[in-house]
């Protein structure tokens, strides 16, 4: 069992598609919160570190943002961060800044080149998607493009089109997020993860919130997810499970699909 496409990251892939990589989000409102929550998680060696800046009290201050971006980084040692400003409309915290300043922070980001990955939404301005598109292409940066839904599960076709947009609007991994209601839910984004991950010729990454959804959290990348978000200090979304126990779940999938006895 192998995911075949990776993420990258300055070129060269992370992790080897034998298991899901486990990002981390880091949600404090100070720097010295975010630090410490850093310090924590990087002992528990996760493959991915996010940064939900909109949770950081001082989005609103580019140099204290790149700095505590800076610390991070330096924190984090050889983990990726991803930089993240999810929006109010698709499940993120309120924020004091507008849309055209958001995406100057991106650019600043980029151009400081103190993160590894950035996420942003496609349900964007297309312009400030190309933006930051060409922001994070420049820097050498990679870009996942994502939609999420926190309220229920669209279609198999919408989840589909989600995935393909993102890759037609040039993202280097496409990301879904969406709620479940009942168990057909998660049946439908597992159909949506394996359908897409066959078609696509970017890695994506796909979750079902929620309990149910958690269910998507452990084994969503036997479908074709290639990264899971688990609690490493804090949760970031419903239904994330902590990193010791995805852990464990993922080390008895390991042998369970290369079947071995457990
Ligand atoms: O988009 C995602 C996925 C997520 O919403 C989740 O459900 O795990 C958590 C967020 O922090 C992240 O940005």
């Amino acid at each position: 069992m192998e995911n075949k496409k990776l993420i990258e990251v300055r070129g060269k892939p992370v992790g080897d598609g034998k298991r899901p990589l486990i990002c981390t989000p880091l949600v404090g409102r100070k720097r010295d919160d975010v630090l410490a929550e850093t310090a924590k998680i990087v002992q528990k060696k996760p493959d991915l570190l996010e940064w939900r800046v909109d949770f950081f009290d001082a989005i609103g201050d580019a140099a204290e943002v790149i700095g505590t971006a800076k610390a991070i980084r330096a924190a984090a040692g050889d983990i990726p961060v991803l930089f993240t400003r999810r929006s109010i409309k698709e499940g993120g915290e309120r924020i004091a800044l507008s849309e055209e300043e958001v995406v100057r922070l991106y650019e600043t980001v980029c151009e400081s080149r103190c993160v590894d990955l950035v996420d942003f939404e496609m349900s964007n301005d297309l312009a400030d998607l190309q933006r930051v598109r060409a922001a994070s292409k420049a820097a050498g940066i990679g870009m996942v493009m994502s939609f999420h839904n926190f309220s229920y599960t669209p279609g198999l076709e919408t989840l589909n089109q989600r995935f393909l947009e993102a890759e037609r609007l040039g993202a280097d991994v496409a990301k879904v997020a969406v709620m479940p209601r009942d168990l057909h839910d998660v049946l439908t984004l597992l159909t949506a993860t394996l359908q897409s991950s066959e078609k696509l010729r970017i890695p994506l990454v796909s979750m079902s919130m929620g309990g149910y959804g958690s269910l998507t959290r452990m084994f969503g990348w036997v479908f074709g997810s290639t990264v899971s978000f688990a609690v490493g200090a804090s949760s970031s979304a419903p239904g994330q499970v902590p990193i010791e126990d995805l852990n464990t779940v993922l080390e008895i999938l390991r042998k369970s699909l290369g079947g071995k006895q457990v």
